[in-house]
């Protein structure tokens, strides 16, 4: 009977998770900004929350991507807003959320997904190079979650999740990037400490591993072809997508994370607790892992197939996507 009891109460706890994690209007009361909503990653979240109903203003500083993404997510059905920023500007990121509350009557999620860095060994990275990449970084994550406390959630609360980048043990050739994003971890945990009594503000980050995106664009090909060249760089045997660090990020917005504050989520693959095989992805490759098809919460169009672009990312790292998604179909 007891067994019986226990098994009920764990189907019915599954159920209940299962439904709020994936009913489609899950976000329909939300108003969720997200920074770098122009490209890669932040194209992804933008999509996934929309596809869940939410309300989304996508920000950065070039608006043709911004418009670009906002229009894709219109013809999807999804509701999607514009707004221009530059996250390093204080001043600027108040008037960002002081507009969306205007206009959009509140802020009920803030995912700082805006940031990057460049390649450079310590030994030659100047003074002012590392100091550009942790104002972009650290204190461009800090002007947006405190305008966004300011200008709406102090009163009302709300969800905060910062994308940083999975440096747990240090960021070899990229120091200004570990420092900067390892200060918003520790951010992150105090603005959770301090904020939670404010109608239960919560701040989490989400820390990817090597994901498949534009943003290895930025980089240029001697880079591209040395982080192509280590695709075993993870237990898993493989990059991770854009989908997978989006499904964190709803999984923390959403009901059932309510009582998840102030952790780091690292979506590596396992990358921050071995390397995986030298003898490379052939040897440790997966089969039954997970490759997520991009944009999870739209329904697919003809054949199955999405109406979307999957990835935006450099032809190598895309062949290198494609490989893993060919290995996995012959299975
Ligand atoms: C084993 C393998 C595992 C490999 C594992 C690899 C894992 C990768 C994981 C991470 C992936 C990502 O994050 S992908 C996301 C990448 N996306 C981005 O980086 C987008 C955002 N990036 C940017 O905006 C820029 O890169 C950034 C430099 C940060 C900011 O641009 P700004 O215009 O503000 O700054 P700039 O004026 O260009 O530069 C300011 C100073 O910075 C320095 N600087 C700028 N670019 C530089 C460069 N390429 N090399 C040296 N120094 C540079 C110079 O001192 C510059 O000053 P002067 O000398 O006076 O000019
Ligand atoms: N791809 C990967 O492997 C990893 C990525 N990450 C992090 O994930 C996030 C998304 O990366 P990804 O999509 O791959 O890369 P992208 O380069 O495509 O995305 C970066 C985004 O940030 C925006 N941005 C940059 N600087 C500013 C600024 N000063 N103000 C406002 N917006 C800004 C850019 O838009 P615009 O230029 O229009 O301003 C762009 O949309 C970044 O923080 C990145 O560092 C972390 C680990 C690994």
């Amino acid at each position: 009977m007891n067994i019986l009891w226990a098994y009920y109460v764990t189907c019915k706890y599954h159920v209940v998770a299962y439904n709020s994690i994936f009913k489609k209007d899950l976000f329909k009361d939300e108003v969720v900004l997200v920074t770098g909503g122009g490209t890669g990653i932040g194209r992804c979240i933008a999509h996934e929350m929309a596809s869940l109903g939410a309300t989304v203003v996508i920000a950065a500083r070039k608006l043709d991507q911004l418009t670009a993404v906002a229009e894709e997510i219109r013809k999807l059905g999804g509701k999607c807003d514009t707004m221009q920023i530059n996250i390093r500007d204080a001043a600027k990121a108040l008037e960002l959320i002081e507009n969306i509350v205007a206009k959009h009557g509140k802020l009920t999620c803030l995912v700082n997904n805006a940031g990057g860095q460049f390649m450079s060994p310590a030994s030659m990275l100047s003074t002012k190079g590392f100091a550009t990449v942790v104002d972009l970084n650290l204190n461009g994550t800090f002007n947006m979650c405190k305008a966004a406390f300011d200008g709406y959630m102090g009163e009302h609360g709300g969800s905060i999740v910062n994308i940083v980048a999975e440096c747990r043990n240090g960021f070899p050739r990229m120091v200004h990037t570990g420092a900067a994003r390892s200060g918003i971890i520790n951010m992150t945990k105090t603005l959770a400490v301090e904020w939670g009594p404010f109608n239960g503000i919560r701040v989490n980050c989400v820390a990817p591993g090597t994901i498949v995106s534009s943003g290895m664009k930025n980089y240029p090909d001697n880079v591209v072809d040395m982080i192509a060249g280590n695709d075993w760089l993870s237990p898993t045997g493989r990059f991770g997508t854009e989908s997978e660090i989006a499904a964190s990020v709803v999984f923390l917005l959403s009901p059932a994370a309510a009582y998840i504050n102030g952790v780091n989520l690292a979506v590596d693959g396992g990358s921050s607790l071995s390397k995986g095989f030298p003898e490379g992805q052939d040897l440790a490759f997966n089969p039954e892992g997970s490759l997520m098809p991009a944009y999870v919460g739209w329904p697919e169009g003809k054949d199955n197939v999405h109406n979307l672009k999957h990835v935006d990312a450099p032809q190598k790292i895309n062949d290198l996507l494609n490989k893993y998604k060919k290995k996995k179909s012959k299975l």
